[in-house]
């Protein structure tokens, strides 16, 4: 195996990805960022969840909102479903590991609150629930996906904003999908600087 030319393979396919994502998500992913600041003006917040990878994804918008991106600013109400292990440990025992981020979503979330669900696939059982009950509790749902958006794709409200990535393979979807998260942040803090100006 030639690791080098693999490697570059990599990068090449990475850029590629985001080049082409870049015509297709900037408009859901501006939409999105109107949603969520419309949402932390109105004093609600922002959960996220998925699986793995998904899953770091989910803690890393949490951890900018709530800490910082690039610039100073307040903190911003956010919170990752994957972190607490007991909460997700008791949910996965006595219910499913299906409802681990549903029944959260349904402890926390309030009408007005934003659900970021995130799926490579768009098929995960419990990403799917979770948006279940982001409906059934009036949140709207910021979905990250690709492969075509999966069930998730077929699930969501007009309301709702996708954000899909135009490509097959889980880890170039997931690059594209880190970009879009810092595309996210950026908006946010963008917005947010424009109103307290
Ligand atoms: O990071 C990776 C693969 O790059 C994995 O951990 C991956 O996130 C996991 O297999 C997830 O369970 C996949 O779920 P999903 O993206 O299809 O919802
Ligand atoms: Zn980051």
């Amino acid at each position: 195996m030639n690791l080098i030319a693999r490697i570059k393979q990599h990068f090449q396919d990475s850029a590629q990805t985001k080049l082409d994502a870049s015509e297709l998500l900037a408009a859901p992913i501006a939409q999105a960022i109107e949603a969520m600041v419309g949402c932390l003006l109105n004093n609600g917040k922002i959960l996220a969840c998925g699986n793995g990878g998904s899953a770091a994804d989910a803690q890393h918008l949490a951890a900018e909102l709530v800490g910082r991106f690039e610039a100073e600013r307040h903190e911003l109400a956010a919170i990752a479903l994957t972190t607490d292990t007991s909460i997700m440990t008791a949910i996965g025992n006595d219910y499913g590991f299906k409802m681990v981020f549903a029944k959260q979503v349904r402890a926390l979330g309030q009408p007005g609150d934003v659900l970021v669900a995130i799926s490579t696939s768009g098929n995960s059982p419990n990403v799917i629930e979770a948006i279940n009950a982001a409906h059934e509790n009036e949140l709207r749902v910021v979905a990250l996906t690709g492969k075509g958006g999966g069930a998730i794709g077929e699930m969501l409200c007009d309301s709702d904003v996708h954000i899909c990535v135009p490509a097959e393979r889980t880890a170039r979807i997931q690059e594209t999908h880190l970009l879009a998260i810092h595309c996210l942040c950026d908006g946010i803090d963008g917005l947010l600087m424009g109103v307290e100006e």
